[in-house]
Parts: C-alpha cells; sequence; structure tokens
C-alpha cells in the first residue's frame, strides 16, 4: 500500500485520498486500514455502468468470507432523488446494516452524493467511503457535501457527512466518454480561477484535449485540484465562510440545471457557462477586465458550449437563483472574481443580474 497522496485535515474529520492507478484491484485492504474502529458488515454501491466495467475487480479484493452486500444505482442525475434516497434506506435496512457497517460509494458525484446522504442519515450516521470514478468526482468525493436534488432546485436536500476515507483509482476515468471528461474538467478549471493560477496555467500548457492524457499528468491533475479543495475545506467544513468559493459558477449553473430538467446539462457543463457568466459579471461589478477571453477560448478549444441555452427566461433563471443555498433575504449572492485567484461572495442586484442576462442573449 502506498502513502496517501493528500491528507483532508479539519477541525473534526480527517481522512486519507489515494489517488493511483489499478488501486481497485487492492482496494478491500485499502478500505480496511483507513476504518479504525471494527466493521460487522459492508455495502457497495455502485453505479450500474460502474458496476458492468468493474465490481468483478472489486469484489476479487474482499476475502471470501467478507463479501459485501451490493446494490446498483441507476445512471444519471435523475438517480438524485428522494424516491431513490428512500429506497436505498430500504435496502440497507433489510440487509439489514448496522452501526458498525460501513457503505462503499463507487461511481460519480450522482452515486457519492447519494450514497453518502444515506450514510449521513441511516441510523443517524454510519461511517463511508468514497471510491470515485469519474473526473468530476475529484471534487464531490472531497469535503463531505452529500445530498439529493429537489424538484425547485439542486442540493437542496442534505447533509455534511465526510467519508472515512477516499480511493481514487485513476484508471477507472479511461473508459469516461469524452462529454464526461468535459463536465469534471470545468471543476478542474474552477479551482484553478479561485485559487491557484499557476495550475491554470499549467492546465493550459498540459491538458490541449481529453484523449490519452498521461497517466503522470491526470494523476498530478487530481492531486493538485483536490489540495485547492482541501485547503479550503479544511478551513472551513461547514461553508460559514470561505468554503462559499468553491460554488465559482453555481449560482447560475444549478439554476440552469433545474430549470432544463436535471441531466439535459452535465454538472461540469453548466458550471462552465455559470463561470463564464461570473467573469463578466466580476468585470461589470468591480468595473476591471479579467482575462474572460482568454479563457474562453481556451475552454472553447476543449469543446464547451459557454452561452446560456436558448428557450429559457430571466425571470425563472432568477427565481431560482433566489433559492440559491447561498442567497440571503431574498437576495442572489454570487462567488465573483476581484481578479484571478481571488474570489469574494457578494449579494449582487437584481438588476444587474438581469441586464447581463439579457445582454448574453437571454429574453427577458
Ligand atoms: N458533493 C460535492 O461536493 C459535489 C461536487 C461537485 C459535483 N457534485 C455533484 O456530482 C454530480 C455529478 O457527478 P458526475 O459528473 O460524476 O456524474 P455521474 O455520477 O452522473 O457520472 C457521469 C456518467 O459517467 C458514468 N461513469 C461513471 N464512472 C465511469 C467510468 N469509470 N467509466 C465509464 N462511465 C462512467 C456514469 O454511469 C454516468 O453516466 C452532480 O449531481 C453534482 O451536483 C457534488
Ligand atoms: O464542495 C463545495 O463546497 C462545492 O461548492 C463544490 C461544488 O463543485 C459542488 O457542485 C457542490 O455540490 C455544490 O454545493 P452546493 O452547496 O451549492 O450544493
Ligand atoms: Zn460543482
Amino acid at each position: 500500500m502506498n502513502a496517501p497522496s493528500l491528507t483532508i485535515a479539519s477541525e473534526k474529520n480527517s481522512y486519507p485520498v489515494f489517488i493511483q492507478g489499478g488501486l481497485r484491484h487492492e482496494c478491500f485492504s485499502y478500505i480496511r486500514e483507513a476504518l479504525q474502529k471494527s466493521v460487522s458488515s459492508y455495502m457497495i454501491m455502485i453505479d450500474e455502468n460502474v458496476a458492468d466495467l468493474y465490481l468483478a475487480d472489486l469484489l476479487a479484493s474482499f476475502p471470501e468470507n467478507i463479501q459485501p452486500t451490493v446494490t446498483k444505482i441507476a445512471s444519471g442525475e435523475g438517480s438524485k432523488s428522494i424516491e431513490k434516497f428512500s429506497q436505498l434506506l430500504t435496502e440497507a435496512l433489510e440487509v439489514p446494516l448496522d452501526r458498525q457497517s460501513v457503505i462503499i460509494a463507487v461511481g460519480g458525484g450522482v452515486t457519492g452524493d447519494l450514497a453518502g446522504y444515506v450514510a449521513a442519515s441511516y441510523m443517524r450516521g454510519i461511517r463511508f467511503i468514497q471510491m470515485p470514478t469519474t473526473l468530476l468526482a475529484h471534487d464531490s468525493s472531497v469535503g463531505g457535501k452529500t445530498g439529493i436534488n429537489h424538484p425547485l432546485g439542486k442540493n437542496l436536500i442534505g447533509a455534511f457527512h465526510a467519508p472515512s476515507a477516499v480511493l481514487y483509482d485513476s484508471d477507472m476515468l479511461r473508459t469516461l466518454p469524452e462529454t464526461e471528461w468535459r463536465s469534471g474538467f470545468a471543476e478542474v478549471v474552477k479551482h484553478g480561477f479561485i485559487k491557484d493560477t499557476a495550475f491554470l496555467e499549467w492546465l493550459e500548457k498540459k491538458v490541449m484535449s481529453f484523449s490519452d492524457i498521461p497517466s503522470d499528468i491526470l494523476n498530478e491533475m487530481l492531486r493538485r485540484s483536490i489540495a485547492v479543495k482541501a485547503e479550503i475545506v479544511q478551513e472551513d467544513e461547514k461553508e460559514n465562510g470561505v468554503r462559499a468559493f468553491l460554488n465559482y459558477g453555481h449560482t447560475l449553473g444549478h439554476a440552469l440545471e433545474s430549470e432544463l430538467g436535471y441531466g439535459k446539462l452535465t454538472h461540469g457543463e453548466a458550471v462552465a457557462i455559470g463561470m463564464a457568466f461570473a467573469h463578466k459579471l466580476s468585470e461589470r461589478v468591480f468595473h476591471t477586465t479579467l482575462p474572460t477571453k482568454t479563457h474562453e477560448i481556451y475552454m472553447t478549444k476543449l469543446g464547451y458550449q459557454l452561452s446560456i441555452p436558448e428557450g429559457i427566461s430571466a425571470a425563472s433563471l432568477l427565481q431560482r437563483m433566489k433559492l440559491d443555498k447561498k442567497a440571503e433575504h431574498n437576495r442572489i449572492r454570487f462567488v465573483l472574481l476581484e481578479e484571478m485567484g481571488k474570489p469574494v461572495l457578494l449579494p449582487v442586484e437584481e438588476q444587474v443580474v438581469l441586464d447581463l442576462l439579457v445582454s448574453e442573449g437571454v429574453n427577458a
């Protein structure tokens, strides 16, 4: 077993993040090592597509006398629902899991958020392990935000519940379709925008396409991107302050996801549009110029569509944004960039947001 690539150590929680190609073949050893107290049973909650590709490898790493229960989760954002949450709790009760049981979430952000929320709620909280299998899940598997969607808005129901460990087998990313690389890369770039401009420059040199990113570059990218998130989460785990910066691009991004219907845009596609919008809003609010065009050119070359999709009204987007968790006293708050790498969280007048939406081609 290798040493952790990073350790997340906040005031209340400390857990290792292992990033390593091929780790799935030894996942049981890593899990056993990470869990200090005794374990009565394991339940794997796994994305159905990931199960087809990798479940056999995972099961082979468990000893014959410690085989986990397995439940599969339908692929897609639709699974982050109250119905699926309830069904998983029922399945856990039927096994039954007890307070010494451990849930292992294997999949992208949908599986991690959902299974994590089941772990947070089951018998008031049991331990869980994150095994991210998408690029996007470098973000979702770290930091302990778990939850589900509501038809009125994204991630409006959930809990903070830290995993006991994050086990990232970067070889598993090789089977991702290009759309999912693009989706995850939006959060990588976000971490550069908000905190690490040197990382951003490195990305612009090293990642010109998503096909065949060399393993050393991929692992380095995952480590550096998670390091940005880790630094913020360690300082403010429950989002009383700086953690909101991780929400850059999400005020509009989440509004687009729920307004269009979950799954129409991937999370990262929506966040990429939201970040392009937040760049421009920052320029208006601070009367400044950011390298917005340079970033748009880079993102567009990577295949991002940065304009707001047609057929949505500005009024409906404003309504959605008022339900964003960062809103206060019915006022929309945006993460803006004073300059690259320097985010701030600010209320923005509705009229200013509306004007920019309209100038971006959205019908009032
Ligand atoms: N908790 C957090 O801090 C946090 C952070 C960012 C995003 N999120 C949430 O994460 C979710 C998005 O996660 P996602 O982008 O990983 O989506 P996802 O979980 O839906 O996975 C995307 C697709 O990739 C497939 N897939 C997964 N792993 C694969 C693999 N190795 N090979 C081939 N196919 C694979 C899945 O079946 C699915 O079709 C959103 O709901 C978002 O809100 C949460
Ligand atoms: O970890 C965080 O904090 C983030 O904001 C990371 C985001 O990329 C992620 O999409 C998160 O789920 C959004 O959080 P929410 O509180 O706006 O639901
Ligand atoms: Zn996100």
